[in-house]
């Protein structure tokens, strides 16, 4: 893959400017326990690749996702996090590697439990299309291949009441999605991916364009969900509202995984380093990302591009 002029924003984290920023690295949940009952990860990626148009996108990816972990997929523009999101539902072919959704091959699309998954598409693909209602969008979310009529009857109006009860819009559900703030719109569509009750929700950059109010908002639905066991891996430019509902950021750069650590360990968009002794840093070298500047670097500076930063992949 040709290399790509590399985004230098990288994902913020308000707790990682705390004294953590210095110790030994936590160990991101290990492969062993990262099954349900049955045995099955929700998600198990292991070296795929794909190529799209002549080039490869993702090369050699490994994601191993455990039930009930958040995990964030970060990375730059164009570093492949739509792209994995699609390989893990099947939507793009592998050219090497293999994908298990809840046990099953992704590439036997009709075996795998669609019904235990949820996908809040990026809104920007999601909001075109025919004028329809909150609560019609959120019921056509019950449809599938062996149920195309899933969304008629008083059941399926409950439990799509339902679903937009969960993301605080019951009121809302007459309204035309047309007429809805970006944020509504937003919480509409994890309502649509709510409305089977699944196990898995797979987010693609549901903070992306929304206010501050709104993604608070999500966050708050997100800690919910989470709270009640749903697995997530959600893809994010930068963790920002979503601090807290993390607990493990996979970050991509070139199509491969160059960082899986515990959340807290992404740094901040600013680092500050005339703040290593409030941290509990013995000395400047003692932070984890000293060797890209050296000791006698600036004492404040933009952290550096995770897509820069050294592989590290932690042992899991
Ligand atoms: N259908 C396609 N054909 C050819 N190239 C593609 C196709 N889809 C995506 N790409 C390329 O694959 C690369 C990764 O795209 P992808 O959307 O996965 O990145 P991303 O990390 O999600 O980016 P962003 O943060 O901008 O959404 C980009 O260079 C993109 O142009």
């Amino acid at each position: 893959m040709s290399p790509s002029p590399r985004d230098a924003t990288p994902p913020d984290h308000p707790r990682a400017a705390s004294p953590r920023c210095a110790e030994s690295p936590d160990r991101a949940r290990s492969a062993a326990d990262a099954t349900d009952a049955t045995g099955a990860a929700p998600v198990e990626v292991s070296q795929a690749s794909v190529v799209l148009g002549s080039s490869l996108i993702l090369d050699g990816v490994d994601l191993q996702v455990g039930p009930g972990e958040s995990v964030a997929l970060l990375g730059a523009n164009g570093s492949g996090k739509s792209t994995l999101v699609k390989t893990v539902l099947g939507l793009v072919p592998l050219v090497g590697g293999t994908v298990r959704l809840l046990g099953t091959p992704v590439r036997r699309r009709r075996d795998v439990a669609w019904d235990r998954v949820g996908y809040v598409p990026q809104r920007v693909t999601a909001s075109s299309g025919v004028p329809a209602t909150a609560l019609e969008v959120v019921r056509s979310g019950l449809l599938g291949p062996t149920r195309p009529w899933a969304d008629r009857g008083r059941r399926a109006a409950q439990r799509a009441m339902e679903a937009l009860d969960a993301v605080g819009l019951a009121d809302r559900a007459g309204d035309h999605v047309q007429v809805l703030s970006g944020g509504q719109a937003q919480r509409v569509l994890i309502a649509r991916a709510l409305v089977r009750s699944p196990e898995l929700l797979i987010l693609d950059e549901p903070l992306a364009g929304i206010d501050r109010a709104s993604r608070e908002s999500l966050a708050a639905i997100l800690a919910d969900l989470r709270s009640r066991g749903l697995t997530l891996v959600t893809v994010l430019h930068e963790m920002g509202e979503l601090a807290e509902v993390v607990e493990r950021a996979v970050v991509l750069a070139d199509g491969r995984v160059v960082m899986d650590v515990p959340a807290h360990r992404v740094l901040p968009a600013h680092h500050d380093h005339s703040r290593h002794a409030e941290l509990g840093h013995d000395t400047a070298e003692d932070c984890e990302h000293q060797h890209l500047h050296g000791p006698t670097g600036p004492a404040q500076h933009r952290a550096p591009a995770l897509s820069a930063d050294p592989v590290r992949q932690e042992p899991r």
